[in-house]
């Protein structure tokens, strides 16, 4: 899918693939005028023994990039990975209305990091990347919110069961960090990033 160019603060010097199939990542960028083409990578991969959180996004991001830049060799390819840490444990997307809802308990009253990793991968072997982590702190949630919330579609296809940007924004006490992060990618860092590559610059 090719997302036509919008008015935004940049335009493209070179063609963009964005390795994802978040609706939330394209339109972050599409809104800043980025114009790219949607390829998603079809990486899913569980988290292997002992591996940390930091290494197991960097390592998905990166393979997710590298699988959709070997089919699209000409452009910068950008991929990302989110997952949601609280204590030891790692909640990816829920696959079940129970799952979602021990999720949804588990982050009641307490304070969660989000972890998202990006690579941007460029035609002549350029590379840039990151890890960004913010902390989030939910409300105490009672059981009946937390069902009331289970009956929206909402928590389906996010980490963590939740969407910052959405319905569960009233759930949000706190967050320590980038917001764009928890919804997918961390603009700051990737915009610097694509700016750094001659991937966009200003529209003026
Ligand atoms: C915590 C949180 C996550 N999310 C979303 C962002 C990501 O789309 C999703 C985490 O899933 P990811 O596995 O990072 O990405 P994806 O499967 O949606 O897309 P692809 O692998 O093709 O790039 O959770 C929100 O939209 N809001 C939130 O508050």
């Amino acid at each position: 899918m090719d997302h036509s160019e919008r008015p935004g603060p940049f335009r493209n010097l070179a063609p963009l693939v964005l390795a994802s199939s978040s609706p939330r990542r394209q339109e972050m960028l599409a809104r800043l005028g980025i114009s790219f083409e949607t390829f998603p990578s079809e990486v899913s991969e569980a988290q292997r023994p002992l591996e940390s959180p930091e290494n197991y996004v960097c390592r998905l991001a990166l393979k997710k990039a590298q699988k959709v830049a070997s089919l699209r060799p000409r452009a910068f390819v950008l991929a990302a990975d989110t997952t949601v840490v609280i204590g030891e444990k790692i909640l990816g997307k829920p696959e079940s209305l129970q799952e979602a809802r021990e999720m949804l308990s588990m982050l009641s009253g307490r304070e969660h990091q989000v972890l998202t990793a990006y690579a941007i991968l460029g035609p002549q072997g350029q590379s840039r990347g990151g890890l960004s982590i913010t902390s989030v702190v939910f409300k105490k949630l009672l059981p009946e919110e937390i069902e009331a919330y289970l009956r929206t579609p909402e928590p389906w296809d996010k980490a963590g069961a939740y969407a910052i940007q959405g319905l569960a924004s009233y759930m949000i006490r706190r967050v320590r960090g980038s917001v764009s992060n928890v919804v997918g990618l961390p603009l700051t860092e990737a915009i610097e990033d694509l700016l750094s590559l001659g991937v966009i610059t200003y529209r003026l």
